[in-house]
């Protein structure tokens, strides 16, 4: 069985004293792989899919991701363009991004359909985010939407995150538009509510989980940073309680581990409430931690 993340991942600098920063690999995508592989029997291959460059600083995805047990058979290159970068900065443990990724070589990853549609064969789980179809060009995001269709029509387990970052969108509107379509072809959607509340102008979890049930997917469900969760399955509503708060260290990655464990748990046909306890429970591991990844010893 076959997990694949399609998206952007970057080196990340999360600061550790002073001057001193601490680089490290990470991206919303390669985030929730990185928790599912965590999370999934030995027997799945996690795989992460995305573009990277012939260059020095490129060259340490592969050896990143096989060092920690995710597959690298989705990689695709670029000759002349390198990786993103990004740097977390905190304020209280929330914590907002700088990016420098405009010409990076993920922004490439359906320029080629017959590429994407070959990295995508076979697998019974495909993951993207918002962020994955907000770094492309309207021909690429059409591509992914369609490439994720055809997926959804042949029985995968299609996954999206909206994720939304509105620095990366050209408009609000684009957002609201691309997602919508997007959210057409996902059998499973897990939006973060208040990024919902601020790109749709919903007013409740309620109103955001209702909006994605309408798009046809069979599980929505509507993170809310720790406080009570929305979802939608099966043709039914579902709430579950807040849970006990932590003192967040840093919430970079929150979401995307709660994706990470949540999906690997609803992939291997655990019941919805048990794939959201999972979820829970390692987003509330990942905000006591610097930087959006774990390390994978720490997790298995
Ligand atoms: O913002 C992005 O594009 C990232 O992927 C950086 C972070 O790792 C991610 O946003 C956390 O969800």
């Amino acid at each position: 069985m076959r997990f694949l993340s399609v998206g952007e991942c970057m080196l990340e600098l999360s600061e550790a004293d002073g001057d001193l920063w601490h680089m490290g690999i990470a991206g919303d995508t390669l985030n929730t792989a990185w928790y599912a592989r965590a999370q999934l029997p030995a027997q799945w291959q996690v795989e992460y899919g995305t573009v990277i460059g012939r260059d020095r600083f490129s060259a340490r995805i592969p050896v990143f991701l096989e060092d920690n047990g995710i597959g690298t058979g989705a990689l695709r290159f670029h000759e002349t363009r390198t990786i993103g970068l990004y740097a977390i900065t905190l304020a209280a443990g929330e914590r907002s991004f700088t990016y420098w990724r405009e010409n990076s070589a993920a922004r490439t990853l359906a320029d080629d359909p017959q590429a994407l549609a070959a990295t995508m064969a076979g697998a019974a789980v495909i993951h993207i985010s918002g962020i994955t179809l907000a770094i492309l060009s309207p021909s690429g995001r059409e591509a992914l939407i369609g490439a994720l269709a055809q997926a959804r029509a042949e029985g995968v387990m299609t996954v999206l995150d909206p994720n939304i970052r509105p620095k990366l969108w050209e408009s609000p509107h684009s957002a609201r538009d691309w997602l919508t379509r997007a959210a057409g072809a996902a059998s499973v959607i897990l939006p973060s509510f208040d990024d919902e509340a601020a790109c749709f102008g919903d007013r409740t979890p309620e109103e955001t989980c209702a909006r994605y049930a309408a798009s046809g997917a069979r599980t929505v469900i509507v993170k809310n940073g720790g406080a009570g969760i929305m979802a939608h399955h099966a043709g039914e509503d579902h709430r579950f309680d807040a849970l006990e708060q932590v003192e967040p260290v840093d919430t970079t990655g929150a979401g995307d581990s709660f994706n990470g464990a949540c999906l690997a748990e609803l992939a291997t046909g655990r019941p919805l409430a048990r794939a959201i306890a999972a979820g829970h429970d390692m987003a509330r591991r990942v905000v006591r931690h610097r930087g959006a990844l774990i390390p994978m010893a720490d997790l298995v």
